[in-house]
């Protein structure tokens, strides 16, 4: 098991580009991934939903995995790994640079609280390395109480959550005013993402800053350096543009916009997931030049 270590500044959740032929590009996949990091990154996420893990092979999971690590060898960057089952977490003792699994909270079964923390003080007593908690209830159906957070927070093993609760709410003030030692809160929902930020958050998880990656680690940087009057105006600057980028279901609107800017082969994702529409990509890309991306 691996020791615990804060998690701390802007964590990309990579998109997973496919070529012409629909195969995983993982000549793009690699290029971006070094791309983000020279751009301000301080570590990457593979297989987050932003990755369309059910939508690949376990064989084309893996490559992405081993061609995302390579990087975060190379680079020296902390990498966090999707995984959700206690096999998956298995198999992540045999990746070194994962410094964390993001761990989705059960969807879909609804087990309450108390079935949401024996499921978790589970996989992180198995688990070679610390997980982070992916609360996100409207994609899940299980929401969590600051409470219930708190009791996540005090499992070993446990190092924090992905924060995507839908938005600032009384649960999310009663967390950050007394947030757990050694717990890192990283937010998740790319709109709300400022206001965490500012009510102490340490840092994120954050599809859109595949777009304007410098803006939004310097968003982080900034506030978590007290300079509230900057990270206040770029915060608002950045929050139409995630806006903009989630019009349509992630990573769809991203990946058409990466593609327009020549960084990936094809603006292509796999079913369920259908390709954005131009209007989607147009508006996003015209949001993309106001805030200098
Ligand atoms: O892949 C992720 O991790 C993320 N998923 C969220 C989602 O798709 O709901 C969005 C967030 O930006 C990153």
């Amino acid at each position: 098991m691996k020791g615990m270590t804060t998690l701390h500044g802007l964590y990309l959740p990579l998109i997973t580009p496919f070529a012409a032929d629909g195969t995983v590009a993982l000549d793009a996949l690699e290029r971006l991934a070094h791309q983000v990091l020279d751009d301000g990154a301080t570590g990457l996420v593979a297989l987050g939903t932003t990755g369309e893990p059910g939508s690949l092979t376990e064989t084309e999971k893996q490559a992405v995995v081993a061609t995302v690590a390579r990087v975060c060898r190379e680079r020296s960057a902390p990498l966090i790994v999707g995984a959700a089952t206690a096999e998956a977490l298995a198999e992540l003792a045999a990746t070194p640079e994962a410094v964390a699994a993001l761990t989705v909270v059960p969807p879909f079964v609804r087990p309450g609280e108390d079935g949401v923390v024996a499921h978790f003080t589970r996989l992180a007593a198995a688990s070679p390395v610390p997980l982070v908690v992916y609360d996100i209830p409207y994609r899940t159906g299980q929401y969590l109480t600051a409470g219930g957070l708190r009791r996540l927070a005090g499992i070993p093993n446990v190092a924090g959550v992905k924060y995507a609760g839908g938005g600032i709410n009384e649960d999310t003030v009663a967390l950050m005013a007394d947030p757990p030692a050694g717990f890192a809160v990283l937010g998740g929902d790319d709109t709300f993402v400022s206001p965490l930020l500012a009510l102490g958050a340490h840092g994120g998880i954050l599809s859109s800053a595949h777009l304007a990656t410098a803006q939004f680690a310097e968003l982080i940087r900034l506030w978590q350096s007290g300079d509230a009057i900057r990270a206040r105006a770029l915060g608002h600057r950045l929050a139409p543009l995630s806006k903009a980028l989630f019009a349509e279901p992630n990573p769809t609107v991203v990946k058409a916009a990466l593609h327009a800017q020549g960084r990936i082969p094809t603006p292509g994702v796999r079913l369920p997931l259908l390709d954005a529409h131009p209007d989607s990509t147009a508006a996003a890309l015209k949001q993309l030049a106001e805030v200098g991306g």
